[in-house]
């Protein structure tokens, strides 16, 4: 039997679950590379390619018909020499192990490379959200936040928003956590509602730190973004709000797609009409007759090309085909390693997940800092800060990358992993 009828026998699950593990163990490959680089010894990579710590949680949920769901959910973290771990929680049902691990190791290294006092972390659970009643996710978010309370905290880890979770879910589980806790938590988690304790800016917060991303990308490349064309794969919170900024930055949005499939227009899209159109899953795309496939758009002629939903989107397969020469991974490891290298051969400037994406985790750290100190900055205090945050790690990242002849995804990696090496090394981990 050849390996391609294997693989076209494989369950759907089967497939995910070889996905996740390709990821892990790409990233630990990189991992490894980067460390070697920096001059550590394999002590320090045996501390650093896998999480100090993994809590998997089977959370009963009586649901609306009285029945009871018991999900599975897992909280991951990476290490915690620098700080208390931070990272987000991700609703869906693909979710699992290998990838929540390998999400809270890029968490560590976004981290590092943004300079904030934090360690890697990162949760999951298995679960459709968009079948889900407002209720269920409530009684859901709120026993996710039970069973895994012993090990979070705000000076232990501090979990925030990613995949099909938002700014409402957050609320229900800083309140949880109160409860349990019998004092008012607002330190627990981040993105919260602005009224409990959230920072203005956290909403957009992702979006705006890709923006920054591109507009440095497109100034290396000697281009303008004016006028660019530009893709966006995923309509959310990542997806949603930068096809926003790139439309008022006057660029040309052409195409944007959800989990369904996506709309093209290569006279560019009517941003303003689809934001208002999609709902709080991030999904527009059924509401129009004339779509193309998720497939169709990566390839689609443009000059940047934005991966903003999910993980393993270009991979060797696709990568030939890609026709952007600036791609930026707003979304955690939507390319894989090996694509990675042959866009990086055919001359495309990749800016890799970890430093693209990183503007979320960084307005999160504002708001813990906001949090902890009790007085809160204006959206202007915010952006000013992230902006700076965001140009500076750029900048480092590049310059690493021209110096060592190496892409950027691996001068990332370097930058990142640096901090976390450093911190345990002084504490005598290693
Ligand atoms: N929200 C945040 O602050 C941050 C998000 N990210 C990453 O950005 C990406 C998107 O996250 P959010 O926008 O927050 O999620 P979201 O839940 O708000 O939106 C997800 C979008 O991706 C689409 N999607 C889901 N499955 C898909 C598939 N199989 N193919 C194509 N599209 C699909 C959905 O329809 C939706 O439009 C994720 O990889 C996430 O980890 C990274 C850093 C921070
Ligand atoms: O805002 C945060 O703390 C984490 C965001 C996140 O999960 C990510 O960057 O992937």
């Amino acid at each position: 039997m050849s390996v391609k009828t294997v693989i076209n026998e494989m369950s759907k699950e089967q497939q995910k679950e070889k996905e996740s593990l390709n990821l892990y163990y790409s990233t630990q490959t990189v991992i490894q590379e980067a460390l070697t680089k920096l001059g550590y010894n394999s002590e320090m990579y045996e501390l650093l390619k896998e999480p100090i710590r993994l809590l998997t949680v089977r959370i009963p949920v009586r649901m609306d018909d009285g029945t009871v769901k018991v999900f599975t959910g897992y909280r991951s973290q990476h290490n915690d020499a620098v700080g208390p771990t931070k990272g987000g929680v991700r609703f869906h049902p693909n979710v699992d192990e290998a990838e929540v691990k390998a999400l809270s190791i890029w968490m560590s290294l976004k981290c590092g490379i943004t300079n904030l006092p934090y360690g890697g972390g990162k949760g999951g659970i298995i679960c459709d959200p968009r079948k889900m009643s407002f209720r269920e996710l409530e009684r859901l978010s709120r026993g996710y936040v039970r069973a895994i309370s012993q090990i979070v905290g705000p000076t232990k880890d501090i979990p925030a928003p990613d995949v099909y979770t938002n700014s409402q879910i957050m609320a229900w589980m800083m309140d949880e956590y109160s409860r349990l806790r019998e004092f008012d938590s607002p330190g627990f988690i981040t993105g919260k509602p602005l009224v409990l304790g959230g920072s203005h800016g956290r909403e957009t917060a992702t979006a705006q730190g890709v923006t920054i991303c591109i507009n440095e990308a497109v100034k290396k490349k000697g281009k303008d973004l004016k006028g660019a064309r530009v893709v966006i794969q995923g309509f959310g919170n990542a997806g949603s709000y930068l096809a926003k900024f790139m439309h008022d930055a006057g660029a040309k949005v052409v195409a944007v797609s959800d989990v369904y499939g996506g709309v093209y227009d290569p006279d560019g899209l009517d941003i303003n009409y689809l934001l208002d159109r999609r709902d709080s899953f991030g999904t527009f795309s059924q509401l129009f007759n004339d779509t193309i496939s998720n497939k169709e758009l990566l390839e689609l002629d443009c000059d940047i090309l934005v991966p903003a939903a999910i993980s393993n989107q270009i991979t060797e397969e696709n990568a030939a085909n890609i026709k952007a020469s600036i791609i930026v991974e707003a979304a955690n490891g939507p390319t894989t390693l090996e694509a990675t290298k042959i866009l990086t051969e055919r001359g495309i400037l990749l800016v890799p997940d970890i430093l693209a994406s990183a503007g979320g985790v960084t307005v999160s750290y504002f708001e813990w800092v906001q949090n902890n100190q009790g007085y809160y900055w204006t959206e202007e205090e915010v952006m000013e800060k992230l902006e700076k945050v965001m140009i500076r790690s750029f900048d480092t990242i590049y310059q690493l990358a021209q110096t060592h002849q190496v892409d950027m995804r691996l001068a990332a990696y370097m930058v990142g992993i640096k901090k976390v090496a450093e911190a345990s090394r002084f504490r005598g981990w290693v």
